[in-house]
């Protein structure tokens, strides 16, 4: 990729991850990603605000083949796939200096083993002129690790984010024109990355309120040149009460569960309420995170396996309650044949969570009609609480 000019002396660069399918070992890449990195030209110094992922380093030395000095590298953030390079860029500018939190640099020694001398630790609100553009470090910690900072572009009404207000996508465009595809994917972004920070992202939307903001640069995926949409999408997924939805993640070997599923499904819709299940064996787990940003519900459902709930349906609760969304209330449906600690173990598992327990229907083997009474009950039970929500 050639670097992109945003504005006189301020340029993207960083590779875009097109075939990447898989982040951190964990979260599933459907539309790949990018690593960006931006370059800030003063009269006088010339800033590297982050480098990109170690896997794409090549991409990075080629866009540096004609730059003849770099004063200063910007870590906004000590995750590897933005911070990894540096030490390759510290090897060709043997005078450049990291610019970082002190939290970062504690980080960034550990992880990359970077000298202690490279670093000059900045202090929130502290600024540093390159000559005629002017930096102002903004710190933001746990966006999503504790050693976080932003970048304000004086000048240019500039900030660079990194991390915050990101999206997992692979695009040879600049800007953000498909804001509808953009949404998907910083949605999903935040729904795996930041939801469990809320209240830290409270903070930083209200620090960065006041600022008069041309455009939003993070590190992963395109710019912002409208960064009231991204602002917008934010403060409705921060903030907004969640929705008249109820996500049900399950696991079924031999169909019970997922006729217990499609009986209460059926049921909820009747009554008005939207319904996302997720069949866990088939799921792409960031289509579960984002359906959690806005659901009020979650109903588990698990056979039982080996005394507790199936492997699968423990993971997903584990993510849920890592992930701690809005979430109001949650219920545990389920079957078993002759002995089951699926229910207690999974209640066990979510005291993340800020939520009302609504009374679990566990079953012997296949549904019967007092089965399905019992899901009746719990259909009806979940339409109360909507209602009194004030969100049906
Ligand atoms: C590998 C395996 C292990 C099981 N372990 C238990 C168990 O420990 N306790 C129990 O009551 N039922 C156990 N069962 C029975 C299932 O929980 C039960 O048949 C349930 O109805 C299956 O739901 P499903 O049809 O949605 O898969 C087990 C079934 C399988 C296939």
């Amino acid at each position: 990729m050639k670097a992109m000019t945003i504005k006189p002396g301020v340029s993207k660069i960083g590779a875009v991850h097109w075939e990447r399918r898989l982040f951190d070992s964990l979260i599933p890449l459907p539309d790949g990603t990018s690593y960006n990195a931006y370059l800030v030209e003063g009269k006088d110094k010339i800033a590297l605000l982050d480098t990109v992922d170690p896997m794409t380093s090549d991409v990075l030395i080629e866009q540096l083949k004609d730059v003849e000095k770099i004063d200063y590298i910007i870590a906004h953030h000590a995750e590897q796939d933005h911070s990894g390079c540096i030490p390759l860029v510290l090897e060709k500018y043997k005078e450049a200096k990291v610019i970082c939190t002190p939290k970062a640099k504690t980080f960034l020694m550990d992880l990359l083993l970077i000298p202690e001398d490279k670093f000059i630790t900045v202090e929130d609100g502290e600024t540093l002129d390159l000559g005629g553009k002017t930096l102002k470090f903004i710190h933001a910690p746990w966006v999503h690790w504790p050693e976080t900072m932003f970048t304000y572009l004086v000048e240019d009404k500039i900030l660079f984010t990194c991390d915050f207000l990101g999206s997992h996508l692979a695009t040879s465009e600049l800007y953000a024109t498909d804001e509808c595809k953009v949404y998907e994917a910083a949605k999903r972004y935040y729904a795996e990355i930041m939801m469990p920070f809320r209240n830290f992202i409270e903070k930083d939307l209200e620090k960065i309120k006041d600022l008069d903001i041309d455009i939003i640069a993070p590190s992963h995926g395109p710019v912002y040149n409208n960064p009231k949409f991204i602002l917008d999408a934010y403060n409705e997924w921060v903030y907004a009460k969640p929705k008249n939805i109820v996500v049900i993640p399950y696991a079924t070997m031999h169909g019970s569960v997922k006729k217990m599923v499609e009986y209460l499904q059926t049921a909820l819709v009747a009554k008005g309420v939207i319904v996302k299940p997720f069949d866990l064996s088939v799921t792409d787990i960031g289509e579960l995170a984002m359906a959690l940003v806005d659901a009020a519900t979650i109903v588990i459902g698990t056979p039982t396996v080996l005394t507790g709930a199936h492997p699968m349906v423990v993971y997903a609760t584990y993510l849920a309650n890592a992930l701690k969304p809005k979430t109001k209330f949650v219920s545990i449906i389920g079957s078993y044949n002759w002995g089951s600690r699926a229910q207690d173990q999974l209640s066990q598992m979510i005291t993340n969570l800020k939520v009302e327990v609504i009374s679990p229907v566990f079953i012997k083997g296949f549904p019967k009609e007092e089965d399905f009474k019992a899901l009746d009950k719990l259909a009806e039970e979940i339409v109360k609480k909507h209602e009194e929500a004030g969100i049906l």
